[in-house]
């Protein structure tokens, strides 16, 4: 029976990267999928950014919609500190199977809760089943046709409080126009574009941080 590409990135990061060792397991993945095969992380250059927004906002509960192998999963976890949590949905349960060993590979198990599912059932649950209040940050790396309806559930389920950060990847490729133009025109958002590139390529792409002004 063939492997699949995410189970040879695991396979990477078991052989290449060090157990505990977060940094080790970014390299490793980021190695890979350069020299390898592509896979569709946030990647080293967009995932800088992402590691600014993240030191910026320092939040104490964190969402991630889409969690694919781990990568931006672990990008994110390691910067948080102790008794902080990074909750990550995905919807495929063979990429979630993945990303468990992956993220505790890099030793990060405790501070992160995958949940297998899809983010218009498990947003609702957030409150009642996952004892959430409010999220500080939010990454948005799923289906890209879904963002603009989950932060509108997000924003509806009282999810969101005055300057929660969102930070979109991929608005540009492959792209999201109507999550683009509503944070961008809607006065309850404050938007700005983080010119990048569609991870390890020369095609443009970027990330957008909105923050949430109740
Ligand atoms: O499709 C992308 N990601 C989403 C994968 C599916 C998520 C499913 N999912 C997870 C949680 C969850 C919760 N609820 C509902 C659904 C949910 C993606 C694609 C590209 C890409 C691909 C080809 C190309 F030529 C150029 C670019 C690059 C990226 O960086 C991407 O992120
Ligand atoms: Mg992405």
């Amino acid at each position: 029976t063939w492997s699949t590409r995410p189970q040879r990135l695991l396979k990477a990061v078991q052989k290449k990267a060090t157990r505990g060792d977060p940094q080790s397991v970014i390299s490793a993945i980021d190695n890979f999928c350069r020299h390898k095969e592509w896979a569709m992380n946030v990647g080293d250059e967009k995932g800088a950014i992402l590691d600014c927004v993240v030191s910026e906002v320092n939040p104490s509960t964190a969402l991630e919609l889409g969690t694919y192998c781990g990568y931006s999963t672990v990008r994110i976890a390691r910067l948080l500190p102790p008794e902080t949590r990074l909750i990550t949905l995905e919807f495929n349960p063979d990429y979630a199977v993945v990303a468990r060993q992956v993220i505790a590979w890099a030793g990060l198990q405790d501070k992160v809760e995958l949940v297998v599912g899809a983010s218009g059932d498990l947003i609702p649950q957030m409150k009642q089943q996952f004892g959430v209040k409010e999220f500080d940050f939010v990454f948005l790396d799923h289906w890209k046709d879904r963002y603009l309806l989950d932060i509108k559930l997000l924003e509806e389920c009282g999810l969101l409080r005055r300057g929660t950060v969102l930070l979109a990847d991929n608005v540009i490729c492959p792209g999201t126009p109507e999550y683009l133009e509503y944070v961008r025109t809607n006065p309850r958002y404050e938007s700005r574009y983080f010119k990048s590139h569609l991870e390890y390529t020369k095609v443009e792409d970027g990330l957008e941080k909105s923050i949430f002004l109740g």
